[in-house]
């Protein structure tokens, strides 16, 4: 039974985690390394609980349910029946908190990696108890959506798999376990093919960033919200998907390493809303905004999808 939850990483995704795990009743305790990320988490957990109200997600009776931070990472981790790894996507980085929270923790203590896709079986080479570690996968904002993958690596025990399935589920939220350690699970996978064309045909010139956008979101990304993709098979029509497919796979964008423009911009410290400009540019009050419209429109879209509208 999981009741206390450690968070070791409080930046873009563990503030939104930390607070969706406390309003499903859990007791979390908030670690990070950098004294900065954790008063930033401390403002973010209130924002996140404003959207979980909006959210309509009933908050747990008193007493249960809290968030308490830490720069102490013993403290963090002692008596936790689960720890969420959320640290940087860097095997090393990650190993090295594996190892330093490996004598700190009870030989049954799970241990998730909130990784976007590196596999979970070379992440279990760094720790002594692999039959407890599992993917736990979250989407961004992790507040707001409410789909996690579940990943067994090679040694991971069918019993820690189905444990964290089962915590998901009696939050309110969406498990989906992944059958094969695929390097990037099947969300990443499925974005990253996506977004591999994306900025293939920005380069290329064929579209700009901000028509791209629009023809995705308002062309696909709205339908696929209601019909997933094997669906939409269906409802075009499975002769059409092998016509188009016949001529146009042989020409979508199968470059296998980082795109030029990708680099340009990430070598120019471009690094998108976290450092002011990416593919568009962003002024501190345009940030602000932008993420108040798009929780309150993840938070519109959801209440419809789920039939609460
Ligand atoms: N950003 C996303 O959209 C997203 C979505 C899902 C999963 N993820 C994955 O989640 C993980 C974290 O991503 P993020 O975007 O939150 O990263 P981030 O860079 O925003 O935050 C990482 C945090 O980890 C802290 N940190 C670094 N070393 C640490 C250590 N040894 N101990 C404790 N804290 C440490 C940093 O200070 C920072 O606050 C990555 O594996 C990432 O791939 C990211
Ligand atoms: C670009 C990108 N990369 C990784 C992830 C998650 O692992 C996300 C996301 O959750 O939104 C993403 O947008």
């Amino acid at each position: 039974m999981i009741r206390r939850i450690a968070i070791i990483g409080l930046g873009t995704m563990g503030p939104g985690m930390a607070a969706r795990l406390a309003r499903g009743g859990l007791q979390v305790v908030a670690y990070d390394v950098a004294p900065a990320a954790i008063e930033r988490a401390r403002s973010m957990l209130s924002v996140a609980e404003t959207v979980l109200d909006a959210l309509a997600i009933a908050p747990p009776p008193a007493g249960v349910g809290t968030v308490r931070f830490t720069d102490d990472l013993g403290d963090a981790v002692s008596g936790a029946d689960l720890i969420i790894e959320n640290v940087p996507e860097n095997i090393s980085v990650k190993g090295d908190v594996y190892r330093a929270i490996d004598g700190l923790i009870a030989s049954d203590t799970i241990v998730a990696s909130d990784t976007s896709g590196i596999p979970i079986t070379k992440l279990q080479e760094h720790i002594s108890h692999p039959e407890r570690m599992v993917g736990m996968h979250w989407s961004n904002p992790p507040h707001i959506i409410p789909m996690i993958e579940v990943i067994a690596g090679e040694t991971t025990a069918p019993q820690t798999v189905a444990t964290i399935r089962d915590l998901i589920r009696s939050i309110g939220l969406l498990p989906v376990v992944v059958k094969k350690d695929v390097p990037g699970f099947v969300e990443n996978r499925v974005l990253y093919a996506l977004l591999r064309e994306a900025v293939d045909l920005v380069e290329r010139g064929v579209i700009d960033p901000e028509d791209l956008d629009t023809c995705v979101s308002w062309g696909i990304g709205y339908k696929i919200a209601v019909i997933g993709p094997m669906a939409l098979l269906d409802m075009a029509g499975l002769d059409i998907y092998k016509s188009v497919s016949s001529f146009l796979n042989a020409d979508l964008s199968n470059r296998d390493d980082v795109a030029p423009m990708v680099l340009e911009k990430t070598n120019a410290s471009k690094f998108g809303i976290k450092s002011g400009e990416g593919m568009f540019s962003y002024t501190p009050e345009q940030t602000k905004a932008l993420q108040g419209e798009r929780a309150r429109k993840l938070v519109a879209v959801r209440r419809i999808l789920e039939g609460r509208e």
